[in-house]
């Protein structure tokens, strides 16, 4: 897997960010070097999988980029009558992910689809996961989504959303952002690559607050809901049906 020079080179003006071949290409290194807790997040998902999993029922990984949530629960389900169903809108992403979950013979059935998650049906899942992709929906269309989900859950199904956050205390937004900027440095990024990054996603992706996140979840439906893991801006949600 080769490494993200994406924006190690000034790019003038600075395209909204695609999920394009490019960025395919070297989408496991970017994910690993810009999210902090993110390899957590997929360690926590193989513990939740087979607790949540039942045969008879389905997965369902929305925005599932390489695949690296679908490997999780691949690995870590070993029971037999639950298919998988990954989807993204990205065909870069889909032709890679196919190829990576191919790899590793398991118990679980995948399929894959190139599909925008806001038109699949969703139905009889035990579990749905939404790892860094709530955020890429236009505000307005998160809701739906959400409905969607626990619409399609079976009672006692869950959710596992993880999300970069916002938040309304300027003091603390900024000072979990020089966190996240500072991660950034560590992992090797330069600031012309964090500044180009950030232009790069700042119209396509919009982080929700906490507050906002919770309020969904409730109104949705979902009557347990907590917040599981956090790390500077980044964090993720458990919600059950
Ligand atoms: N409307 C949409 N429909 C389908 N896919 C979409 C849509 N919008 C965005 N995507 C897809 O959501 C993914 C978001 S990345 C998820 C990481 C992965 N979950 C992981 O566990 O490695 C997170 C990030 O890059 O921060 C991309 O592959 C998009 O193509
Ligand atoms: O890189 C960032 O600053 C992020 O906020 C996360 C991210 C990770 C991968 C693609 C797009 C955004």
């Amino acid at each position: 897997m080769s490494q993200d020079r994406i924006y190690s080179t000034p790019h003038g003006a600075v395209k909204d960010f695609a999920f394009d071949e490019q960025v395919a290409d070297v989408f496991n290194d970017m994910i690993n070097r810009s999210v902090p807790g993110y390899t957590t997040i997929l360690h926590t998902l193989g513990k939740l999988a087979p607790r949540f999993a039942k045969s008879g029922s389905r997965i369902y990984d929305l925005g599932c980029s390489l695949g690296a949530a679908s490997l999780a629960i691949k690995r870590s389900v070993d029971i037999e009558g639950v298919e998988l169903i990954a989807v993204d809108s990205s065909a870069a992403m889909i032709s890679r992910a196919e190829r990576q979950l191919a790899a590793y013979k398991g118990k679980v059935e995948v399929s894959l689809k190139e599909a925008d998650i806001r038109d699949i049906d969703i139905e009889n899942a035990s579990l749905v996961v939404l790892n860094f992709t709530l955020q890429f929906l236009p505000q307005d269309d998160r809701d739906a989504l959400i409905n969607k989900i626990y619409a399609g859950l079976r009672p006692g199904g869950l959710l596992l959303l993880s999300e970069k956050l916002v938040f309304a205390d300027s003091a603390i937004n900024d000072l979990l952002s020089e966190l996240h900027w500072d991660f950034k440095r560590d992992n090797g990024y330069s600031e012309l690559e964090i500044a180009q990054k950030r232009t790069a996603i700042e119209n396509v992706m919009r982080p929700d607050s906490p507050e906002i996140h919770l309020k969904r979840l409730k109104g949705a439906g979902f009557s347990h809901s907590q917040f599981w893991y956090q790390c500077y801006n980044f964090a993720s949600l458990v919600a059950i049906k």
